[in-house]
């Protein structure tokens, strides 16, 4: 089939390379040239694993291609998917502009009859409003093709991106129309021919609920366990054993149960909010989710506090914060949690000395002071305590003695567990985890 890909960022190249993959024809069209340019030129615009090769794979069989010129990339196209940015506004609500811009750009250059499947991230009822922006525009184009909007919500973690939208858990299609199912059976034909996973077939806005719905209750996860770490700190329990006997019964199951410094990136804070937002413009109020982000709130400011325990004032301490991104496995550095971290460090008066392994070139020229070290051994000499902010595996092979000798302090505030408390204690290193008796002078 031939398909068109409109915004070639985290979800749009991911699903470019993958549809290819599966043997359609496929444009990725994007209004930036420079990642045009850079795509043409054979370099990926982020890292996120196996693309590359994915991409390179695809490219060299003339499957995929990718263009900034609309004519050329949405004139003959059976499917559209639109994968810009749905970023927040000020009050919480969802720009949804590049949505609409994006509709139009399809109505006014579609010369044949085209699905337009909204992958991006919207609220419920956008698709009525994508169906409105592309009448108008044809209209005023005198334009004659026929389009349909389906809902096509994308699951896809930064980091597994790649294995993700190879090997969903399912795929959810949300259309009005019995043509536009049809439709997109055939695109999704091939992926289930070679990965079987189940293909739910709804309507437009239980699609688009499904979306806010399932990120809003991971993140809700999150916020619970990092709750519960909050009861162990203050009663001596230990939050990992706890969340690992609650993730024996199937009915909660382990995953999205790690307590940390809470959760960030571009989509769970972005979509927590716009889903507070639109309930509470159709007369519902979300409490329940204006409470998880109270709790990641109180997650991310959880590393300073525990720094002025142990170390009494900021102000000119040296501290290695290790991990910028938001996660592990991505150069992303999003709304994730470990900017706050260092912005409130910054203002009490420390000073950062970061690593990451692969996000430093995001965090350039961000921070008023933050030194910037590629060898994390480097960003720990002589620092007055330890942060970890992003769970890397290379942090976990860092061993509590070498921590010791390396700090000038022996301070470590483990946002994210990556060490083993009692070991840390063991090689005499004051230590607060998350969710674990906390060691250490004024300890309660
Ligand atoms: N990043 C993720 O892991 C993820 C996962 C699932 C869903 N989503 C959702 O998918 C959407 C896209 O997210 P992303 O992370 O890929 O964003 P992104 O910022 O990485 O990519 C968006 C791309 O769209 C392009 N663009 C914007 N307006 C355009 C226009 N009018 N014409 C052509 N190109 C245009 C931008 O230049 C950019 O390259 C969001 O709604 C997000 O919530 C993201
Ligand atoms: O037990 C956990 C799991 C995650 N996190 C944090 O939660 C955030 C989000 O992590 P993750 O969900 O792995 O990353 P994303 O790439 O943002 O993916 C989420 O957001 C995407 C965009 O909507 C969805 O497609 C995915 O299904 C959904 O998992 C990160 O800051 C993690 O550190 C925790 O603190 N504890």
């Amino acid at each position: 089939m031939r398909v068109g890909v409109l915004g070639v960022g985290h979800v749009g190249l991911v699903t470019a390379a993958c549809m290819a993959d599966f043997g359609h024809d496929v444009i990725g069209y994007d209004d930036d040239g420079h990642k045009i340019a850079a795509l043409r030129a054979g370099d990926m615009p982020f890292y996120e694993p196996d693309l590359d090769r994915l991409v390179a794979d695809n490219v060299s069989t003339g499957r995929l291609r990718f263009s900034g010129d609309a004519v050329e990339a949405l004139s003959d196209r059976e499917v559209v998917f639109i994968c810009v940015g749905t970023p927040s506004r000020e009050d919480g609500s969802p720009n949804l502009a590049y949505v609409q811009a994006a509709a139009q750009a399809v109505a006014a250059h579609a010369r044949g009859p085209v699905v337009v499947a909204e992958k991006s991230t919207v609220p419920v009822r956008t698709g009525e409003r994508i169906r409105q922006a592309l009448a108008l525009e044809s209209q005023a184009r005198q334009g004659t093709a026929h389009h349909e909007v389906v809902s096509n919500p994308e699951f896809l973690r930064e980091g597994s991106a790649v294995e993700d939208t190879l090997r969903p858990d399912r795929i959810v299609v949300g259309a009005d129309s019995t043509n536009a199912h049809e439709v997109m059976r055939r695109v999704y034909t091939p992926q289930l021919e070679r990965h079987d996973c189940p293909y739910v077939e709804t309507d437009v806005k239980t699609a688009e609920l499904i979306k806010h719905a399932s990120n809003a209750f991971l993140a809700t996860k999150i916020s619970f366990i990092n709750a519960v770490a909050r009861v162990c700190e203050l009663t001596g329990a230990d939050v990992e054993t706890v969340a690992d006997a609650m993730g024996h019964d199937p009915r909660i199951g382990r995953a999205f149960l790690n307590a940390g410094i809470g959760y960030g990136g571009s989509c769970f804070p972005k979509d927590v909010e716009a889903f507070v937002h639109i309930a509470a413009e159709l007369g519902y109020d979300f409490g329940l989710l204006r409470e998880t982000q109270r709790i990641n709130r109180e997650a991310k400011v959880w590393p300073v506090h525990q720094l002025r325990r142990l170390l009494w004032n900021l102000q000119d301490k040296e501290i290695a914060v290790l991990g910028v991104a938001f996660k592990p496995g991505t150069d992303d550095i999003r709304d994730a949690p470990a900017l706050d971290v260092i912005d409130a460090l910054e203002a009490d008066g420390a000073s950062v000395r970061l690593h990451d392994p692969v996000a430093l070139d995001q965090v350039r020229g961000r921070f008023a002071r933050a030194e910037l070290y590629e060898d994390a051994r480097e960003a720990l000499r002589g620092a007055h305590a330890v942060v970890t902010c992003t769970e890397w595996d290379e942090y976990r092979k860092i061993e509590p003695e070498q921590l010791a000798e390396l700090l000038a302090y022996p301070v470590v505030v483990d946002g994210r567990n990556v060490w083993d408390p009692a070991a840390l204690e063991a090689a005499n290193l004051r230590v607060a985890s998350v969710g674990t008796p906390f060691s250490g002078d004024l300890g309660a």
